[in-house]
């Protein structure tokens, strides 16, 4: 899967594209990730990519004209990379608070695609004429205030090149991902057997797989039903579920 990102810091990407099970992906050429810089875009010798906003007010505003440059650059290499660019297979993505709450059935659905732009904000923002005309969608990680696009960038490229087929050594891993079924995780335990007299609990060493899975299953729902009954009450049960479901009642 190809991305480009548009960022006036590409360093900040090597945190992802060299370290870890995304760096091995991209080692590997399971996904492709070009950085591209706005700056080198520019045609003064100040290299400007940000003014004064209109209106007035603090801060500076990310100018409309070396992002415009900067993403149909993008669009070539997506080309060149094999996406179809201009039928929604490569959309150019912009990271912003205004944006839809990212999450995984988003994920799964990018996953899919042949490839995608992701554009971060730096200063109070972008240009609106930039945005209307080139982004196709805008994503947030959540509601808090950051200085920047390129964490949330680095979050979406992680959750969408986690899910691509052979990335996870173990796709079980990524199968049972709790948020798979919208639950959230179960506890996990490894050695030692005993951390300061805390012990790990007997089911996990049983060696008997369903009551082990229908444990796992019971305590994601306790912590689901604790902690975020917003998951919890769209939560819908497969049958074996339903099943475990009622021995936690009685
Ligand atoms: C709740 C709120 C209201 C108003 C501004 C901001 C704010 O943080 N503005 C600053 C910028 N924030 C983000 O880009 C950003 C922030 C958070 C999640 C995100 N998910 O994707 C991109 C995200 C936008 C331009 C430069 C950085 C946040």
């Amino acid at each position: 899967m190809f991305f480009a990102v548009i960022s006036i810091l590409p360093e900040m990407f090597t945190a992802m594209t060299d370290f870890g099970v995304v760096g091995r992906a991209i080692k590997r050429q399971q996904a492709s990730v070009a950085l591209i810089n706005p700056r080198d875009f520019t045609t003064d010798n100040y290299r400007r990519i940000d003014e004064r906003p209109f209106g007035g007010g603090p801060g500076m505003v990310m100018m409309a004209e070396p992002l415009e440059k900067a993403i149909l650059h993008a669009k070539d290499l997506a080309r060149q990379a094999g996406c179809r660019v201009d039928d929604g297979a490569c959309p150019v993505v912009y990271l912003s608070p205004q944006g839809k709450q990212l999450d995984e059935p988003s994920v799964v659905q990018m996953a899919s695609l042949d490839g995608m732009i992701l554009l971060c904000g730096r200063y109070e923002g972008i240009d609106e004429r930039l945005l209307k005309r080139y982004v196709d969608a805008e994503i947030s990680i959540g509601d808090y205030v950051l200085t920047g696009g390129e964490l949330p960038a680095m979050v979406v490229m992680d959750s969408v090149i986690r899910r691509l087929p052979q990335v996870m050594g173990d796709d079980l891993s990524a199968l049972q991902d709790s948020f798979v079924d919208g639950l959230l995780d179960c506890p996990h335990y490894t050695k030692p057997l005993d951390f300061h007299g805390d012990t790990v609990p007997d089911v996990l060493l049983s060696g008997h797989h369903a009551n082990i899975a229908k444990w796992r299953f019971l305590e994601q729902v306790k912590r689901t039903q604790a902690r975020r009954p917003d998951l919890w009450a769209k939560f819908s049960p497969a049958k074996q579920q339903l099943k475990w479901l009622k021995d936690l009642k009685d």
